[in-house]
């Protein structure tokens, strides 16, 4: 399962993911914001980030204007590795080197365009497993 939020600055982009989830039958929780109102985004990340540390493969995504502060917010909490990618490469890395559990991004930096190419690149991409990787995330959970 899919859980995504953001801020009013993430709103249209969580949107247009939203969307495109629905036309690729892919399940997700949309923890909010619903519309362009002003918010805080600790509280989003705090919902999202929450529903991935309980629910064991889950995967978060949270957008906020530039993705900066919505993942400051998720990596406060203990299990969550959230990273910010605007590329392909890096959301392709962060998953198979870091074995990132929430991929943040930012609706006033990438278009919907590579944001949802960012997504489904990070959806479908597994941890590899390999040794150095497994210990250097160890060394980062303890
Ligand atoms: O935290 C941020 C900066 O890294 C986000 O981009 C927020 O969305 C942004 O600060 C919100 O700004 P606003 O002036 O309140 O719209």
């Amino acid at each position: 399962m899919i859980a995504i939020g953001c801020d009013h600055g993430g709103y249209a982009l969580k949107q247009e993911i939203i969307k495109d989830f629905d036309e690729k039958g892919i399940s997700y929780i949309d923890f909010g914001t619903h519309d362009e109102a002003s918010v805080d985004y600790p509280d989003y990340a705090k919902q999202v980030c929450h529903y991935v540390l309980e629910h064991e493969k889950a995967q978060g995504i949270l957008i906020c204007g530039t993705g900066i502060g919505i993942s400051i917010a998720a990596n406060r909490h203990v299990g969550i590795r959230a990273a910010l990618c605007h590329d392909c490469f890096s959301a392709e890395a962060t998953k198979l080197h870091n074995d990132a559990n929430v991929l943040c991004l930012g609706g006033r930096v990438v278009g919907p365009g590579l944001a949802l190419k960012i997504v489904d690149t990070f959806i479908h991409t597994d941890f590899s497993n390999e040794e150095r990787h497994r210990r250097r995330v160890e060394k980062i959970e303890d």
